[in-house]
Order: C-alpha cells, then sequence, then structure tokens
C-alpha cells in the first residue's frame, strides 16, 4: 500500500514551515517518511502539498501530489485516493509514528474491508491523519467537500468505518500520535 503524506498545511502555529523545519538534521517530515518506509505494508511514499511548496518537497525525492482545493487535510485525503487508489494517510508532522502500529492498521483495514480504518482514543476522539481509507471512501469525500463540510469526522460518520481503540495499545504504539504543532513540542523531540 501507498502511504500518503499531508504536507499542504500552513503551519501557523509552529511559524516557518514545520515540516521542512530540520531535527538531528532531518526535516521532520523525512522522520515520518522514514519511518513509514519501514513498515512492511508500505511499498512506497508520496507527499500531498501546494503547487507554492511542490519545488521543496519534490527535492526529499518522492512524488508530490498537488492539492489545490485547500480546504485543510479532507482535501488532502481526497487528492490522495484520487490519485493513489487505497492509501495509509498521515500528518507529515508524526516523527514517533510506529512503523509496527502502521502495519497493524492497514493490516485491520484488509480484513475488515471497510472504508475506513481509524484510531480511535476510548473517549471517542479519532485519529484520521494516522489512518487507512479505501479509494470507495472518495465519492463521501466529495459530497462533504461540495457541502463546505471539511470535518474529517463527519465523512467518515457516513459509513461505517473500522475502529482500532487506541488505548489498548502499549505506549511505544501510542507515540505514533505525537505530533508537532508548536516550536515547544520539539523539546520532547530532543529530550
Ligand atoms: N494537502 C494538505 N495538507 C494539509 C492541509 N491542511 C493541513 N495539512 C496537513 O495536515 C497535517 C495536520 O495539519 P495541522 O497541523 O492541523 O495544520 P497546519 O496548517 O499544518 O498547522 P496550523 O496552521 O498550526 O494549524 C499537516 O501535515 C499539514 O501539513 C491541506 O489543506 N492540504
Amino acid at each position: 500500500m501507498i502511504a500518503a503524506v499531508l504536507a499542504g498545511g500552513k503551519s501557523r502555529r509552529f511559524g516557518d514551515d514545520k515540516l521542512l523545519y530540520k531535527v538531528d538534521g532531518k526535516p521532520i517530515v523525512m522522520h515520518t517518511i522514514e519511518r513509514l518506509l519501514k513498515a512492511e505494508n508500505i511499498d512506497d511514499v508520496v507527499i500531498v502539498t501546494c503547487q507554492e511548496k511542490k519545488e521543496d518537497f519534490e527535492a526529499l525525492g518522492f512524488r508530490v501530489l498537488i492539492d489545490d482545493l485547500l480546504v485543510g487535510p479532507i482535501g488532502g485525503i481526497f487528492v490522495a485516493l484520487k490519485e493513489v487508489g487505497d492509501a495509509f494517510i498521515a500528518a507529515g508532522d508524526l516523527p514517533l509514528i510506529n512503523p509496527k502500529f502502521v502495519d497493524y492498521i492497514v493490516e485491520r483495514f484488509y480484513e475488515s474491508k471497510s472504508l475506513a480504518c481509524i484510531p480511535m482514543w476510548a473517549n471517542g476522539y479519532i485519529e484520521p491523519l494516522h489512518a487507512v481509507y479505501s479509494k470507495d471512501f472518495l465519492p463521501i469525500l466529495k459530497e462533504q467537500i461540495k457541502k463546505g463540510e471539511y470535518m474529517i469526522r463527519k465523512a467518515v460518520e457516513r459509513v461505517d468505518p473500522c475502529y482500532i481503540l487506541i488505548d489498548d495499545f502499549p505506549e511505544e504504539f501510542k507515540e505514533s500520535f505525537f505530533n508537532i504543532n508548536t516550536k515547544h513540542d520539539l523539546k520532547r523531540l530532543l529530550d
């Protein structure tokens, strides 16, 4: 399966583009990508970003898809599924993403035959940017985007997704969801 890394965000909370910010000599997005490529079920990575950042991300050596909807992550997922079919969708700012957990989610997706396989916390909060979606989810995304309803949760609730209860997993799997929003979040990575 292809992993599509969303990289069309504004990084308002971070300041400059957080995905290109270097930690240990490597852009944060490369930390995410290298871990994704360690997953046995991931064959390759594509990056979904806006036209202006195309070259910056191409320089990393991966295929870049252009998202010109720019309506938030839901638009990035739409572009990815349209271009590559079923995909593991990951935010670019997940430097601790766990390859074994990624493999587990992909396996559950194949077994469940659902349109989406999404991790969920016990309080009902979902992690839609660390999840697998089927290309058959495209018409639902299209309708939601057309309506101006950009919350991924709303699209997901229209199908019967396979939810994976995160709380049942060990700490190293939970770390997979640690994401960078501000410069302060970098501290945990560097510790
Ligand atoms: N392709 C694409 N990716 C997006 C879009 N919006 C956000 N992303 C990506 O989705 C992931 C999560 O984004 P956020 O951290 O919530 O948003 P952000 O815009 O990057 O950051 P803030 O401006 O601080 O909210 C990041 O990897 C973003 O690059 C979009 O419109 N298109």
